[in-house]
């Protein structure tokens, strides 16, 4: 098992990548997993353009190169022409995780009725899960919450590092084992 735990945080966005706007994205989905975990981790972090082909290249090389057992995404699921975060990911994905999308949908639903429109997925490649979440900087913390109780025993499961959360943040399920609390 290894101990060096690096996560991948990656904003999809035109304007952010350009400096039109200074990326809120990323560094919120930075704190947030610095309160929620309590391992020691490195973040690598990336902010690029709403471009099909180097999204997926970022993805493949946070996940082969980098050694990411966890990357997060944030921008372009919607169903503007440049979003294109989710067919990026699907087309480095080995295992499509639906339920991700299913349930960060969900939830979102009850705080903005344009939840449908994120076309948010996950899966996994390697030893590597790949999470999108929306643009909208505050839809981080409200997907997260939603999923991360289970990020650590997905992680478990493809042979990854092993994750400790501080449980008044989130306490992380894994089957067979009782909840820190
Ligand atoms: N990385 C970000 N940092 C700060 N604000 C953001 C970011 N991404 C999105 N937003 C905000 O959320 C709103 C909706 O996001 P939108 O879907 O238009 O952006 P995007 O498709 O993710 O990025 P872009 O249009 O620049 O490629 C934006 O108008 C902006 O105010
Ligand atoms: N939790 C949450 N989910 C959300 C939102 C939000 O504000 N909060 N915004 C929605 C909107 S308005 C859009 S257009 C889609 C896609 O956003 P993206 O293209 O920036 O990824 O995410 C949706 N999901």
């Amino acid at each position: 098992m290894s101990t060096d735990i690096r996560i991948g945080i990656v904003t999809v966005s035109d304007r952010a990548s350009a400096g039109i706007y200074a990326d809120e994205g990323g560094p919120a989905i930075e704190a947030y997993l610095a309160r929620a975990l309590t391992s020691p981790w490195t973040p690598v972090t990336r902010v690029i353009p709403d471009d099909r082909k180097l999204i997926a290249d970022t993805l493949k090389a946070l996940a082969d190169e980098e050694g990411c057992c966890l990357i997060v995404t944030t921008g372009g699921t919607g169903p503007a022409p440049r979003d294109v975060t989710p067919e990026a990911t699907e087309d480095v994905i080995e295992k499509p995780m639906p339920g991700f999308g299913e349930l960060m949908r969900q939830v979102s639903l009850a705080k903005v009725p344009t939840a449908i429109l994120s076309r948010q997925t996950a899966g996994i490649r390697g030893k590597a899960l790949i999470v999108n979440l929306p643009g909208r900087p505050r839809a981080i913390g409200e997907c997260l919450d939603a999923v991360m109780p289970a990020i650590p025993y997905c992680i478990d499961l493809i042979e990854g590092p092993y994750l400790e959360t501080d449980p008044a943040v989130i306490v992380a399920f894994r089957p067979g084992q009782k909840p820190k609390t």
